[in-house]
């Protein structure tokens, strides 16, 4: 059997040359990264880097192998105008005839590192529209505006996930050519589900709506759902996310009261806004109580955001009951 391949794909979707220089240069990047990835205990990378990013959260050496990565291989490609890194206080300006601005979570779930399990690269390009050198206010634009987004997932096989506004397509990496080949063109997910994803030992630091949506799960057969429901949490957003764009399901990461002032844990412009478009293109919905993540007008590059999304009913549900409280 033949699988079309990324460069051939994105040339059947009339994708403009500098947008597919873009997701080749993500695609190349992804594959030094598997290759850091793989050498694991063997190279030294695995543990903590001795660092904090601009967020207070501890690096890992690999959080600092990949953003360097990716930063190097964006950098150098004449398209970006510039990039912003969940690893990178500012963000970077690049080329100032660049059309595309990239936003990216080098290394999502990283606390998966030291144990062998998965971890993934989120990315999200927006247009560029504002001044010479790119600065944080050109980035500032809602989710609605990517013109692509994707992730790459480290697993048992590597897959490259990316839509450009025209649904969403998987690509498994073949590691005999190096070739992402396209695997599954038709990513649909299904308006119900019986599988939710959730960090469970936050439960009392949730919101009563959210308490009471999880507490209605979890009840199954025997609540008020009159349905048993699975659930599945693997701490890597990506592998969760990806779970859902395969089999289905509901996932969330809410506000919860342990800092109250920080709006939730996930990040809008490199993990929410990207995971929602391609939730979006695939036909699920993606949520915060006060309306679709989608249309937030972003307010700084590390904004964290609280997330609902997937099957659209449950989504639908779990926010009329925030809207209802
Ligand atoms: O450890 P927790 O609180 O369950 O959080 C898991 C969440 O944190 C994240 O790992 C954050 O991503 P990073 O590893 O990029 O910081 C999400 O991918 C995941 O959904
Ligand atoms: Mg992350
Ligand atoms: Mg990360």
């Amino acid at each position: 059997m033949t699988h079309t391949r990324l460069s051939d794909y994105l040339q059947q979707q009339q994708v403009d040359d500098a947008l597919q220089q873009v997701v080749h240069a993500v695609s190349r990047a992804s594959n030094d990264i598997n290759h850091a990835l793989s050498k694991g205990a063997l190279a030294g990378v695995l543990g903590a880097a001795g660092a904090e990013n601009v967020q207070g959260e501890d690096q890992k050496k690999l959080d600092v192998i990949a953003n360097d990565l990716l930063k190097a291989t964006l950098s150098a490609e004449p398209a970006v105008r510039g990039v912003a890194s969940e690893e990178e206080p500012d963000v970077v300006p690049c080329h100032q005839d660049g059309r595309y601005l990239v936003t990216f979570d080098p290394l999502d779930g990283s606390s998966n590192i030291d144990i062998n399990s998965m971890v993934g690269t989120i990315f999200s390009v927006l247009a560029h529209t504002g001044s010479e050198d790119a600065v944080e206010a050109d980035f500032l634009q809602a989710g609605r505006q990517q013109v692509a987004a994707g992730y790459v997932l480290y697993g048992p096989s590597v897959i490259l996930v990316l839509s450009t506004g025209k649904g969403v397509a998987m690509f498994t990496l073949d590691p005999d050519s190096g070739d992402y080949l396209l695997t599954d063109d038709e990513v649909s997910i299904p308006a119900d589900t019986g599988e939710f994803a959730i960090n469970m030992s936050n439960q009392r630091f949730w919101a009563e709506p959210m308490q009471r949506y999880i507490a209605e799960l979890l009840a199954g057969k025997d609540g008020p759902r009159g349905k048993n429901f699975n659930m599945r949490w693997v701490a890597a957003m990506v592998a969760d996310v990806h779970r859902i764009l395969c089999r289905g399901g509901l996932f969330s990461y809410p506000w919860d009261n342990r800092k109250p002032e920080q709006a939730g844990k996930l990040r809008l412009m490199y993990e929410a806004n990207p995971m929602g478009f391609l939730v979006e293109q695939a036909g699920g919905k993606v949520w915060t109580p006060e309306g679709p993540i989608l249309d937030i007008q972003p307010q700084q590059i590390h904004q964290r955001v609280p997330v609902i999304l997937g099957a659209a009913n449950e989504v639908q549900r779990c926010v009329d009951y925030h809207q209802a409280g």
